[in-house]
């Protein structure tokens, strides 16, 4: 479930009245995701109408409106939207935001944002294959090449300092009381991590959450890269080790070896790793790992039990960063 607003008939199509998108054919809720509420949206214009004239006349046209619920400031959300279309002006497969008629980014509905983005095609994948790990680890390096004369900049507010500040918040009860070894795990390896975090290495705008749940992809090729709420500038090969914790494991955090060799070589088919990145990737692994561990296990001890999303599992991650730690070789 993720349609936390309801929108009625009549308002939908004065929303989208103020967009050169012709006029609203159907409004469906979206399903996936748990932080906004989605919308796909058919209308009778072309796609993009009014930005560079793309799309089929006649043939109508598709969309995806997002309502930001939660854990969104307002005051990202035009880092978010105007990086969508620099990316996409470059060529990357991301949803371009429409503007409306006035030229805004964004629309307000009493306190909430609203956004109209393109729609793009595919499915996410639930085991990646080594192919769909390649394709994803070269659209990354595009990513992150493609960023580089990106004008704005934003901290990256799921930092080390944040991993502390949950770990605290939840407390050594509250994380033992998710699993006996997780209160362990963080007192011995989160002080590690912040003490040895690296400062130098190469930064730039990173998507910062590239899930498998954040990709669309018709078979090994990736169609959409979305999501970008958790984009910010930090280091590249933290994205990518961000991606290795997500994409490089199965379900039982058994490490697929095939998988990470597609992915890394992928990467590097674009843009290769300094020897300093490289050798940094054991420490960025873990830290990645540590940062959903954390996440994750303050939504666990906070989300309410007749909430309708289930929370995510900190010990996966959890797990994950145990065996960077003992086989720091994988990324040799
Ligand atoms: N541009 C797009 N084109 C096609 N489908 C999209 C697009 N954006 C979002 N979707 C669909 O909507 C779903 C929810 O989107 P998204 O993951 O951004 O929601 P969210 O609530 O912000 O996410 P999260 O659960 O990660 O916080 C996606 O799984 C995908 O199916
Ligand atoms: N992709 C994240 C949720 C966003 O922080 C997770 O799987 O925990």
């Amino acid at each position: 479930m993720a349609v936390y607003t309801h929108l009625g008939a009549e308002e939908m199509a004065a929303l989208i009245a103020r967009f050169d998108v012709g006029t609203l054919v159907s409004a469906k809720g979206i399903a996936e995701g748990v932080s906004n509420s989605n919308w796909l949206l058919d209308t009778t214009g072309q796609n993009g109408a009014g930005q560079d004239g793309a799309g089929h006349e006649g043939a109508g046209a598709r969309f995806i409106l997002t309502m930001y619920e939660f854990r969104i400031e307002l005051e990202d959300l035009p880092y978010f939207l105007s990086l969508l279309d620099h990316l996409a002006a470059k060529g990357c497969p991301v949803p371009r935001t429409i503007h409306d008629r006035d030229g805004a980014l964004f629309q307000m509905r009493g306190d909430k944002a609203l956004a109209l983005i393109e729609y793009l095609p595919g499915v996410s994948v639930n085991t990646p294959t080594a192919g769909q790990a390649r394709a994803v680890g070269g659209e990354l390096a595009r990513l992150h090449l493609a960023a580089a004369d990106f004008p704005a900049s934003r901290a990256n507010g799921m930092g080390v300092a944040e991993w502390q500040r949950l770990a605290a918040a939840c407390g050594t009860d509250g994380l033992a009381r998710i699993d006996p070894d997780l209160a362990g795990i963080v007192a011995n390896e989160l002080p590690r991590l912040a003490a040895n975090w690296p400062a130098d290495l190469p930064s730039g705008v990173i998507h910062a959450d590239l899930f498998p749940d954040n990709v669309l992809m018709l078979d090994d090729v990736v169609t959409g890269l979305i999501d970008f709420y958790f984009a910010c500038n930090d280091i590249l090969a933290y994205d990518l080790a961000v991606t290795h914790v997500a994409w490089c494991f199965d379900k039982d955090d058994r490490f697929r070896p095939d998988v990470s060799a597609a992915l890394i070589e992928g990467y590097e088919s674009v843009r290769p790793l300094g020897a300093d990145e490289r050798a940094a990737l054991p420490l960025l692994g873990q830290g990645a790992a540590m940062r959903f561990a954390m996440s994750r296990a303050w939504d666990w001890l906070n989300t309410p039990a007749d909430a309708l999303v289930t929370p995510k599992d900190p010990m996966g991650p959890a797990r994950r960063l145990g065996f960077y730690k003992a086989n720091p070789e994988i990324f040799a």
